[in-house]
């Protein structure tokens, strides 16, 4: 299969490597030279614009957009309109709200894949998990490529209809935003309770058949490991924040409860007006750990 990628930063570069290795071809285009060339060298046609990568394209196109949500989303999606028909298809694998997601199905001439995706950089050797929304027989027609850039054959399933797929990985952000205050509150109480205690070692043994081990717990005791027991020099602060708006905004308008997701959110808006608290530091180290974020650091 031939697959046509545009954004090659943390997570587009790594579709485009898995899609390599899967044996497909790929065509690859950034807004930078230097991400273009990093694709060249890994073995994608290079493209120098939207409209020679679409001509670098046979018939029957298959483009998978890895930008930035938003304006980005929309700004390439209007430089493929007019090369784009209905046996062609685009897949979405950024965060881009479920609203929008639908919106762009209506309007691109192509089939549309809205498709969550899960595993951050950090996560390319495993594979990522993909949650897909769309049509059925496009979903169908691009499974050798979510088979390649997911886990495997089990790393990817289609929803639903169009915006599916980025409103259960909109949801799945607000459960990553709970999880990670829980743990940052737990390890805040060990920090300053009663005993003078080795977190990596904490985080080491709960990893090691306890209810609680997960991947973020890894991830907790990386960075205790790699920043020191206290964190270091890791700011309190914590940014992002779309997608956990999102969930909180459609827990409202659902009139679904979503208490410890809607504090999670509090948290990160309320560290970026102060700073000391442990918990904040941490979740801000854990998104270098899966997402290769950029660290504040204190002063
Ligand atoms: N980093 C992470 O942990 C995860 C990120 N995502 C989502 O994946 C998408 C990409 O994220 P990252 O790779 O982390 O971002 P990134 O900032 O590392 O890469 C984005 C790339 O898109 C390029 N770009 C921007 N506008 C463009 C345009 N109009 N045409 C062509 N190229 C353009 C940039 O030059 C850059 O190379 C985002 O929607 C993000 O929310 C999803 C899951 C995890
Ligand atoms: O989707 C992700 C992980 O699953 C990305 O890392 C995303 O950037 C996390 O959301 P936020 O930027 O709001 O922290």
């Amino acid at each position: 299969m031939e697959l046509g990628v545009i954004g090659l930063g943390r997570m587009g570069q790594i579709v485009v490597d898995r899609t390599l290795e899967a044996g497909h071809d790929v065509v690859a285009f950034d807004l930078e030279p230097e991400a273009v060339a990093t694709a060249a060298d890994a073995g994608a046609e290079p493209a120098d614009s939207v409209a020679d990568l679409v001509d670098r394209l046979g018939d029957d196109k298959h483009i998978w957009l890895m930008v930035p949500a938003g304006g980005a989303v929309d700004a390439t999606l209007e430089e493929l309109e007019d090369h784009l028909d209905e046996d062609d298809v685009v897949v979405d694998g950024g965060n881009s709200y479920f609203e929008d997601s639908v919106r762009r199905a209506e309007s691109t001439p192509a089939a549309y894949l809205d498709c969550g995706t899960s595993g951050g950089p950090a996560g390319a050797h495993l594979g990522f998990s993909l949650m897909v929304g769309g049509p059925e027989w496009a979903y169908d027609e691009l499974t050798p490529v979510f088979d390649a850039v997911a886990t495997g054959p089990d790393g990817h399933e289609r929803m639903g209809p169009a915006g599916s797929g980025h409103y259960v990985k909109m949801v799945h952000n607000g459960v990553e935003y709970a999880l990670m205050q829980t743990y940052g509150e737990g390890f805040e109480l060990l920090h300053e309770g009663r005993y003078d205690l080795d977190l990596e070692s904490v985080a080491s043994v709960w990893n090691n058949g306890a209810v609680i081990r997960s991947w973020l717990l890894e991830l907790c005791e990386e960075a205790f490991r790699e920043e020191g027991t206290d964190l270091g020099d890791v700011a309190d602060r914590i940014e992002g924040g779309s997608t956990g708006t999102w969930t909180v905004q459609e827990g409202l308008e659902q009139e679904v409860p979503l208490p410890l997701i809607y504090t999670a959110l509090g948290e990160r808006f309320g560290s970026r007006a102060d700073d000391g608290r442990f918990s904040r530091r941490l979740a801000n180290r854990l998104r270098y750990g899966f997402g290769r974020h950029e660290v504040p650091r204190r002063e």
